[in-house]
């Protein structure tokens, strides 16, 4: 149960299951951090899988959770979902709230290396080390069962958490990822910065890279849903180089219509849920009501 190393901001019933929203001190970012969680009901012995949900730029920890729809499948599947802030806020950094893709609602999910950015920016040990121990201690978490999924530039961070950290989580999904940063705008914009001009650093973030160079090796199974009438996929997401790999443990769906809105995202999340359900061992409830 929450303590003094989180204060709950909010918490709401939600078919029936508890949503609640939290902040607490990173000792990663050392500045205080926030996410939202959905607990689905559960017997008091009972753990449940976890699945992150990491959100793309000008998003925070509550995007997912008010506008995917993602709770009552997730409740049906017996799922816990995360969703953590998108950067730190109010570092005191000069300049961080700038920019809509850099700084503030744009951390990347990376640990940057160059200053002042390095102080501050540690998204990719937060998510993928201080958030889940975290978590662990204070919810009914089944120990050795994660997912990652993301959307644009999370859709990047849960590619790049999962690739990386193959062992802690066994199934990786995205939305409309940014899928080549260090050959796109706002990844070469952040990497430049975060991580400093020699683009060699660059490639332990980013999801083509790792992929290539994982060709013929295991990594978790990744399913990604991209529109076609999405306005960032051209510049931004080249979505296609990923397809180009044709690695068979990539599924890569095409849709006709959809853009980069969370009205996809909608659209599609349950099927992603399901996906994770399914590799995290998740037990089914058929009434989500229901309780063991
Ligand atoms: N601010 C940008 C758009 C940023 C954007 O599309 N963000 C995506 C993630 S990359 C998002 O999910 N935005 C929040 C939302 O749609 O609710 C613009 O105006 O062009």
């Amino acid at each position: 149960m929450p303590s003094q190393e989180l204060e709950l901001l909010e918490s709401h019933a939600c078919f029936a299951g508890r949503m609640e929203r939290y902040q607490h001190h990173s000792r990663q970012c050392r500045s205080p951090m926030r996410f939202s969680i959905f607990i689905p009901a559960h017997g008091a012995d009972e753990t449940l899988p976890v699945l992150t949900f990491l959100a793309g730029l000008t998003c925070n920890e509550e995007t997912f959770m008010i506008k995917a729809g993602a709770q009552r499948y997730a409740a049906e599947l017996g799922l816990i979902l995360l969703a953590p802030d998108t950067s730190p806020r109010h570092t005191g950094i000069a300049g961080e709230d700038d920019e809509w893709d850099f700084g503030t609602g744009a951390g990347f999910y990376l640990d940057a290396t160059a200053a002042p950015w390095d102080a501050h920016y540690r998204m990719f040990s937060y998510v993928t080390d201080e958030l889940p121990a975290l978590i662990a201690r204070h919810f009914p978490v089944q120990g050795k069962a994660q997912g990652i999924c993301g959307h644009s530039m999370g859709g990047h961070g849960a590619l790049v958490c999962g690739l990386r950290k193959s062992g802690q989580y066994q199934s990786i999904s995205a939305f409309a990822p940014v899928s080549a940063p260090s050959q796109t705008p706002w990844g070469q914009k952040a990497f430049s910065r975060y991580l400093g001009a020699d683009t060699g650093q660059w490639q332990a973030y980013d999801s083509l890279a790792l992929l290539q160079e994982k060709a013929g090796q295991s990594h978790p199974p990744i399913l990604i849903d991209q529109g076609r009438a999405d306005p960032f996929l051209e510049v931004e997401l080249k979505t296609e180089y990923l397809e180009a790999l044709n690695d068979p443990r990539l599924t890569l769906r095409w849709h006709d219509l959809y853009d980069h809105s969370y009205f996809f995202i909608s659209s599609f999340v349950s099927d992603h849920l399901a996906f994770h359900a399914r590799h995290l061992g998740a037990v089914r409830r058929l009434d989500p009501h229901h309780v063991r």
